[in-house]
C-alpha cells in the first residue's frame, strides 16, 4: 500500500514505515501529480484535497490529522467513493488551553477579575465543551448557542445568537467552517451580528477564520462595540489582514490546536483510520506519543501572585506566539510548520499546591 503524508505532520516518521510504503512530501508539494498513485493520504489543513487535486488518483482513503475539514470537498469524495475521516477532538483540550491562557493573559494586562463574567460560547461540540470545562472551573459564567445541537436535544441549557450578542462579556466561537445549508458559518460575526452586541464583549476566534467577517469586525472594534480582540484564525490564511493584527490585543497564526499532545492525537488517529480501512494491525501505534515538556515541575510558591495563572500561562504563553507574529507576519506558514508545540497540563507537575488551588488544578488536568 502506498501513502503520502504531509512532511510537517509530527510523530509519524518511523511508524508508518513499518506497514506501507510511505513518502513524505511538502505542503508546496501537494499537487494532482505528486498525489495520484497513492492508495491513502495523510494531511493537515492546508492541504487543499479539491476535486481537481483528486480527480483521476487512485486515493481510496483521505485522513487529517485535524479537527476540522472544510479542506477536502467531502461531496466530491462521497461521489467519488473516496472514505476521508478526519481526527475529531484530537485537540480539542489544546484550544481551551489557548483560550484560558489568552483570557488570563487579558484578564492580567487590564487588571480585569474573570470571575463571574460571562462567557458566551458558539458551538458546543469538542471544542465547545473542553473550554466551557475549564472557563466554568476557572469561575465564569457560561451561555452557550448550538442550533444543530439544540434540534436534536431540545432547548434546554442553549441560548440564542442574539442572547450571546446581547448577554456576553465575552464570545468565542468554536464552530466548523460551513457554506451552505440553515446553520452555515460563513461570516456568522457579520454586521448583523455586530448590531445586537451590548456589552463591548471581547471577542475570540480560534475555528475558522471566515466565520467572522473582517471588515465588520474591524468596523466593530473601530465603534468600540467589541473591545479586546483574541485572533488565533483569519480570512484568507497565510494573507493575513494587517489592519485586523494591529487591531487585535492577542494575533497568532493558528496554532490554538497545536498542543503537542493534540498532534500526537491526530497523528494517532489517522494511523487509526488506516489500520482499519485496509485492515492491517498497526504495531507501532503506541509510539505516537509527545515529548516530556524541557521543565516539567511547576513550584507554585515561586509566583507571589496569581499562582495558578502564572502556572497555566507557564504551560502555554500566547503572548509569546503573538510576537513572533507580529514580528513576522509574513510567515505566517513557516511560523505554523516551525512552531515549538507546548505541552498540556497533564504533563505537568504543581509543587506546593494549597487546598484553595486543588480544585482548578485538578479540573486542568495538572499533576500533584
Ligand atoms: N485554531 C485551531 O487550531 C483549531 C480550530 N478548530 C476548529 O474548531 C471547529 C470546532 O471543533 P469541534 O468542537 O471539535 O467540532 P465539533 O464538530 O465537535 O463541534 C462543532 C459544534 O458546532 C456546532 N455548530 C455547527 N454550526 C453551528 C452554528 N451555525 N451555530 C452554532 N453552532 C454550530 C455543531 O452542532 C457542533 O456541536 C473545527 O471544525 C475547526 O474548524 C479545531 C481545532 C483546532
Ligand atoms: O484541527 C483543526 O481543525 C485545526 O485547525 C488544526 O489545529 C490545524 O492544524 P494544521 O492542519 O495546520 O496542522
Amino acid at each position: 500500500m502506498k501513502i503520502i503524508a504531509d512532511n510537517t505532520i509530527p510523530y509519524l516518521q518511523g511508524i508508518a514505515e513499518t506497514f506501507a510504503e510511505i513518502s513524505y512530501i511538502s505542503p508546496e508539494e501537494f499537487t494532482h501529480d505528486r498525489i495520484k498513485n497513492a492508495d491513502a493520504l495523510i494531511i493537515r489543513s492546508i492541504d487543499k484535497c479539491t476535486q481537481q487535486i483528486l480527480e483521476g488518483t487512485s486515493i481510496k482513503l483521505i485522513t487529517t490529522a485535524t479537527i476540522g475539514f472544510d479542506h477536502i470537498d467531502t461531496a466530491y469524495c462521497d461521489k467519488a467513493g473516496i472514505a476521508w475521516a478526519n481526527a475529531p477532538g484530537c485537540n480539542a483540550d489544546s484550544v481551551a488551553q489557548y483560550v484560558l491562557a489568552s483570557l488570563i493573559t487579558l484578564s492580567i494586562r487590564n487588571n480585569i477579575d474573570l470571575k463571574n463574567k460571562t462567557l458566551g460560547i458558539v458551538g458546543v461540540g469538542h471544542v465547545g465543551k473542553a473550554v466551557e470545562r475549564v472557563c466554568k472551573a476557572y469561575g465564569m459564567n457560561i451561555l452557550r448557542n448550538d442550533p444543530p445541537r439544540e434540534e436534536q436535544e431540545g432547548s434546554a441549557g442553549f441560548v440564542s445568537l442574539k442572547t450571546i450578542a446581547e448577554e456576553s462579556d465575552i464570545i468565542t466561537f468554536h464552530v466548523p467552517y460551513t457554506v451552505s445549508g440553515i446553520h452555515a458559518t460563513k461570516h456568522l460575526a457579520n454586521e448583523a451580528f455586530f448590531a445586537e452586541v451590548k456589552k463591548k464583549p471581547w471577542f475570540i476566534n480560534t475555528c475558522r477564520g471566515a466565520v467572522h467577517d473582517t471588515t465588520a469586525l474591524l468596523r466593530a472594534k473601530r465603534e468600540g462595540i467589541v473591545s479586546e480582540l483574541i485572533i488565533d484564525c483569519w480570512e484568507n490564511e497565510p494573507h493575513i489582514d494587517l489592519q485586523l493584527l494591529d487591531a487585535a490585543s492577542i494575533a497568532t497564526p493558528h496554532i490554538a490546536g497545536f498542543s503537542a499532545d493534540g498532534k500526537a492525537n491526530g497523528t494517532r488517529a489517522c494511523l487509526q483510520t488506516i489500520g482499519n480501512f485496509f485492515r492491517i494491525p498497526i504495531e507501532k501505534i503506541g509510539e505516537v506519543v509527545p515529548p516530556l515538556p524541557e521543565e516539567p515541575v511547576i513550584d507554585l510558591d515561586l509566583f507571589t501572585s496569581r499562582r495558578m495563572e502564572q502556572a497555566v500561562l507557564k504551560t502555554f504563553c500566547p503572548e509569546t506566539v503573538d510576537r513572533m507574529l507580529r514580528n513576522a507576519p509574513h510567515d505566517f506558514e513557516s511560523l505554523r510548520n516551525n512552531y515549538n508545540h507546548p505541552r498540556e497540563y497533564k504533563a505537568y507537575t504543581l509543587l506546593n499546591i494549597k487546598e484553595e488551588e486543588i480544585f482548578l488544578s485538578d479540573l486542568l488536568g495538572f499533576n500533584r
